[in-house]
């Protein structure tokens, strides 16, 4: 897979190189490339932004250095997906995380200032499939630290990227694990600060292990993320238990 990032802050994609990600790209799983959006300026100063049309506080992101930094990076004829990161974005989940995987291409356009003009959306989905996304409710001041998030959820979801591909079936939000919450995980010392781990863990009974972690994911879920449950799991009643 080819992924390309455009940003004014490409150093902060630096992290990429490290652990998983970076191992994926050193034996050629991906094929990472990060680039200024200054590049593709022409003034002495690399401008990038303007003021915006109506008025307002802030900057907004000029469309020419992105529709020709897309002009080069996509040509035409290419199939590539295009994901804008914006706080007014598609909420990123791991359905998303799993298509992304499967893509042949993907480039990411991190905005700063107040956005990027709508204009450049606009331009690229008559040429590319365009998403623009959000990884939270929450606002950033740009879309690298969104671009992190992204890149290391569908990368890790890449045949060969994870070791061992067994530990993402029963991850949380995964599809495979009915998208329960992930249970409480444990390990030596078997007691610890006066804290035992769960009897059931050190049974070595397969089956009631498995009941146990599925209790745990659905209890889990139902006190923290109810709207993950299935209707027929979630309980009405309030319940009091410890918030942890
Ligand atoms: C603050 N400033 C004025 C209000 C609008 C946003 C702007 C900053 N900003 C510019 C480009 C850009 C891209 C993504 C995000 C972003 N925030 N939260 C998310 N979940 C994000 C994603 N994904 C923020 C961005």
């Amino acid at each position: 897979m080819r992924v390309d990032v455009v940003s004014i802050f490409p150093d902060y994609l630096a992290p990429l190189r490290l652990s998983l990600v970076g191992k994926a790209i050193e034996t050629g799983l991906i094929d990472l490339a990060v680039h200024d959006l200054r590049d593709w300026t022409h003034d002495r100063h690399r401008t990038v932004d303007d003021t915006p049309y109506g008025g307002g506080a802030g900057m907004v992101m000029r469309p020419e250095p992105w529709g020709e930094a897309l002009d080069d990076l996509v040509p035409a004829g290419t199939d590539a997906r295009l994901l804008i990161m914006t706080p007014s974005g598609r909420p990123f989940d791991q359905r998303l995380a799993a298509e992304l995987a499967a893509e042949p291409r993907v480039i990411i356009a991190c905005g700063r200032y107040e956005g990027i003009d709508a204009r450049v959306a606009e331009h690229a989905a008559t040429r590319m499939r365009v998403d623009e996304v959000s990884i939270g409710d929450y606002v950033l001041n740009g879309g690298e630290a969104a671009a992190l998030v992204i890149i290391e959820a569908f990368a890790r979801l890449i045949p060969g990227v994870i070791g061992n591909p067994e530990s993402l079936a029963e991850e949380s939000h995964s599809a495979d694990h009915d998208q329960l919450l992930e249970y409480p995980v444990y390990t030596k010392p078997a007691a610890w600060r006066g804290l035992e781990v769960p009897e059931v863990l050190l049974s070595g009974h397969h089956g009631r292990i498995t009941a146990w972690r599925h209790e745990r994911a659905v209890e889990l879920t139902r006190r923290r993320r109810p709207e993950l449950l299935p209707d027929a799991e979630r309980t009405d009643e309030l319940e009091v238990r410890p918030a942890v």
